[in-house]
């Protein structure tokens, strides 16, 4: 999705922040970004999340970085995901590192039918080590399954990773076998109750 180099856009009439800001129409927030090449689906799956709409055909890759907001409810507790999609393109990087600190999960992309996505994971995990919180959640994603839209875990990736023993002790490295990729935010951020700010006296 387009947006404006070195600046987040304003999505939902609020302005952008590091941290998401508190409000009573919610009792939990998390910050999730997206990460992962150009071209692997990173704003086609944001929009999704948000809007459950698919954009097929024209691909106009993401400049800078660019948030959605969503409150979803998950066992009765309204979790409010705030979801950084961001550039693929190698250029916007410096503006991307920046926004990595904050968040509590990270969703890794690959296109699974582009194998030097696949083999790019390894650069993405270095960034991540190098500018992520040291204890944060890692999902890895192969998109574009069978030229559908939905995801699917990759079991071959988290071998992979395993083999290559990958010094990220206090990082978890998951697969999501999920269709819907709500569905799979939704599981990982509050399943993990990973540091989301509660905002609600009563929860
Ligand atoms: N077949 C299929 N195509 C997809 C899927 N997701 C995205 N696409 C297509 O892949 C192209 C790139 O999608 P984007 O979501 O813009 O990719 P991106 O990762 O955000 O790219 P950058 O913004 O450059 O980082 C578009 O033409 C989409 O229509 C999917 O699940 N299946």
């Amino acid at each position: 999705m387009p947006g404006t180099p070195g600046a987040a856009a304003t999505q939902d009439g609020e302005a952008p922040g590091r941290s998401p800001p508190c409000s009573q129409s919610y009792d939990l927030t998390g910050k999730v970004m997206l990460l992962g090449d150009s071209g692997v689906g990173k704003s086609c799956f944001l929009l999704r999340f948000k809007d459950g709409a698919f954009l097929s055909g024209t691909f106009i890759a993401t400049v800078g970085i660019d948030f959605r907001n969503k409150v979803v409810t998950v066992d009765g507790v309204r979790v409010k995901l705030q979801i950084w999609d961001t550039a693929g393109q190698e250029r916007f990087r410096s503006v991307t590192h920046a926004y990595y600190r904050d968040a509590q999960a990270l969703l890794l992309l690959y296109d699974i039918t582009n194998k030097s996505s696949f083999d790019n994971i390894r650069a993405w995990l270095t960034e991540i080590h190098e500018y992520a919180q040291r204890d944060v959640v890692i999902m890895l994603l192969g998109n574009k399954f069978r030229g559908q839209t939905h995801l699917e875990a990759s079991a071959q990736l988290i071998g992979l990773l395993k083999l290559w023993k990958w010094p990220l002790p206090r990082k978890e490295i998951q697969g999501c076998p999920a269709a819907r990729p709500h569905e799979v935010i939704v599981s990982r951020v509050t399943g993990q109750r990973l540091r989301l700010e509660r905002v609600s006296p009563n929860y």
